[in-house]
C-alpha cells in the first residue's frame, strides 16, 4: 500500500533577469524586478526606468534573511568578517557592502532566497541547510559554498506525544509498526516541510502516512487533535518538552545550520560572481578559523632557538598551528649585542589557554601576553578548491 501524500504546494515563481532602478535614494545599480501585468500603464516618469528593466542586470546579488532568527546573526557574522551591510533604512530590502563593489544585498525570506537562486534572480545567499534542502529539492544548480557557518544550528526531527498510545514508542521502527495506522486511518503528521517529510517517510518505509501543513506553532497540533506527530525544527528541545512531545530514535531527517550557497549557473556564467564568492569565502573561513583562538607570546631564556623549541615541543598544548614561532631577542651588554632570550608566539584554542600558559611558565616562560585572533588566512581554502571542482573548473 502506498503512502498517501495529501500535500499540495501552492507557490510558483517566475524566472526573470530583468532589472529596473526603482530605489531613488540608492545608486542606479540598485535595481528591482518588475512583475507588472501586461495591462500595466506606467507613469511617464518611470517609463525610462522600465526601458532599463529590459536590460540584463550586471550587479551581483546576495540574498540575506530579511527576518526571523537568522537575520541578525547573519549580519553579525558578515560584520565580523569586515563585510558591513549598509542599509539605508530597516524597511528597505536592498543594501550594499562597501568592501564588495558591484554587489547588491537583497533581504528576503529564507525560502524566497532559495527560490530566487533557482530562478536566477539572486546569485548567492545565506540560509539554513533545512531551507535549502526543502525548497531546493535536490536542484543541482544550487551549490553549498560554505557548509559550516556555525550558527542556526538545529535538526529537523519527528516528534510524538509522550502520553497515550505513544507512551512506549521510542523509535521510528516502533512508530512504523504500530497497528493503528491503516490506509483509512493513516499516521497524521503536521509539518512545514512538505517536500522532506513525505520523502523521509517513503525512504524509511512508513506506509500509511498523511501530512498537513501550518506555518508555525506546530507543537500544538497533537494536543489539538489535528495530528498524531509533527516534523519540525528542534534545537534546545524546550518547545517539544513544554508541549509534552518527544523525539524518537531514527527520527532525525536532517541536521542543519547556516550555509552560504550559490547558483552554479551564476558562478560559472555571470561575470564577477566567482571573484566575489572567493573573497567572501576567504573572509568567512579566516574569521571562523580564528574564532576562539588566541595568540600567546612569551620570552624564554635559552642558548639557541632550537634549544627553546625542544623545550616547548615537550609540552602538548604548546605546539601551535604548525609549530611555535621563535625569534631571538637582541640585548646590548657591555657594548656587545647578545641573545639570551627568545620570543615565542603560539596559537592556542580558548579551551587550552590556561593550560598552555601554565605549561609555558613551567618551562621558564615569562612576560606572557595573550590576545584574541581575528583572522587565520591559510594558503588556500579547502572549500574553494572543492567548489571549483564541483563547478568543473
Ligand atoms: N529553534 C531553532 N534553533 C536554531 N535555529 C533555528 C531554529 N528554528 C529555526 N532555525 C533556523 O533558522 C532558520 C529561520 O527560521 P525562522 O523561524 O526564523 O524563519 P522561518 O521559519 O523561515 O520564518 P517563518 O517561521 O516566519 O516562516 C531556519 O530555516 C533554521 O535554519
Ligand atoms: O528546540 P527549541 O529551542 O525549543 O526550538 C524549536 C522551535 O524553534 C522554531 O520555531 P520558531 O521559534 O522559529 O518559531 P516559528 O514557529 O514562528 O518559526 C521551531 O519551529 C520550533 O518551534
Ligand atoms: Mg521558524
Amino acid at each position: 500500500m502506498a503512502t498517501s501524500f495529501e500535500i499540495h504546494t501552492f507557490f510558483h515563481f517566475k524566472s526573470s533577469t530583468a532589472t529596473s532602478s526603482l530605489y531613488p535614494k540608492l545608486p542606479p545599480r540598485f535595481s528591482c524586478q518588475s512583475n507588472a501585468p501586461a495591462t500595466f500603464a506606467p507613469h511617464p516618469a518611470i517609463n525610462s526606468e522600465l526601458e532599463f528593466c529590459k536590460q540584463e542586470r550586471t550587479a551581483i546579488r546576495l540574498g540575506l534573511p530579511s527576518k526571523g532568527r537568522m537575520a541578525e546573526e547573519t549580519l553579525t557574522l558578515l560584520k565580523n568578517c569586515q563585510l558591513v551591510v549598509r542599509q539605508v533604512n530597516p524597511r528597505q530590502y536592498v543594501a550594499d557592502i562597501p568592501q564588495l563593489s558591484n554587489l547588491e544585498v537583497w533581504f528576503q525570506r529564507p525560502k524566497d532566497i532559495v527560490r530566487k537562486l533557482q530562478s536566477g534572480d539572486l546569485d548567492l545567499g545565506i540560509v539554513g541547510l533545512d531551507t535549502l534542502t526543502e525548497y531546493g529539492q535536490g536542484n543541482e544548480d544550487l551549490s553549498v559554498v560554505h557548509n559550516d557557518l556555525e550558527y542556526g544550528g538545529c535538526r529537523l526531527s519527528i516528534a510524538i506525544p509522550m502520553y497515550g498510545i505513544f507512551e512506549n514508542i521510542n523509535s521510528l521502527e516502533d512508530l512504523a509498526s504500530m497497528p493503528q495506522w491503516t490506509n483509512e486511518r493513516p499516521l497524521r503528521v503536521a509539518t512545514g516541510f512538505t517536500y522532506l517529510g513525505p520523502k523521509f517517510m517513503k525512504e524509511n518505509g512508513l506506509k500509511h502516512v498523511s501530512f498537513s501543513t501550518a506555518d508555525g506553532a506546530l507543537e500544538a497540533a497533537p494536543a489539538m487533535g489535528i495530528a498524531d506527530a509533527i516534523l519540525d525544527l528542534v534545537s534546545s528541545g524546550t518547545t517539544l518538552r513544554e508541549n509534552y512531545l518527544k523525539e524518537i530514535k531514527g527520527g532525525v531527517v536532517l541536521e542543519s545550520q547556516a550555509v552560504l550557497i550559490g547558483s552554479k549557473k551564476s558562478l560559472t556564467q555571470r561575470p564577477g560572481v566567482l571573484d566575489v564568492t572567493h573573497e567572501i569565502l576567504e573572509r568567512l573561513e579566516a574569521h571562523l578559523r580564528a574564532a576562539g583562538q588566541y595568540t600567546v607570546t612569551a620570552n624564554m631564556k635559552g642558548n639557541s632557538a632550537e634549544e627553546v623549541a625542544e623545550k616547548i615541543l615537550t609540552q602538548e598544548s604548546l605546539s601551535g598551528l604548525q609549530g611555535p614561532t621563535i625569534s631571538p631577542v637582541y640585548c646590548k651588554h657591555s657594548g656587545k649585542v647578545k641573545v639570551n632570550f627568545y620570543a615565542i608566539a603560539i596559537c592556542v584554542p580558548r579551551k587550552a589557554l590556561y593550560t598552555s600558559v601554565k605549561q609555558l611558565r613551567s618551562i621558564g616562560g615569562s612576560g606572557v601576553l595573550v590576545s584574541p585572533l581575528t583572522y587565520i588566512f591559510e594558503e588556500e581554502t579547502p572549500r574553494w578548491r572543492s567548489l571549483l571542482k564541483r563547478l568543473g573548473m
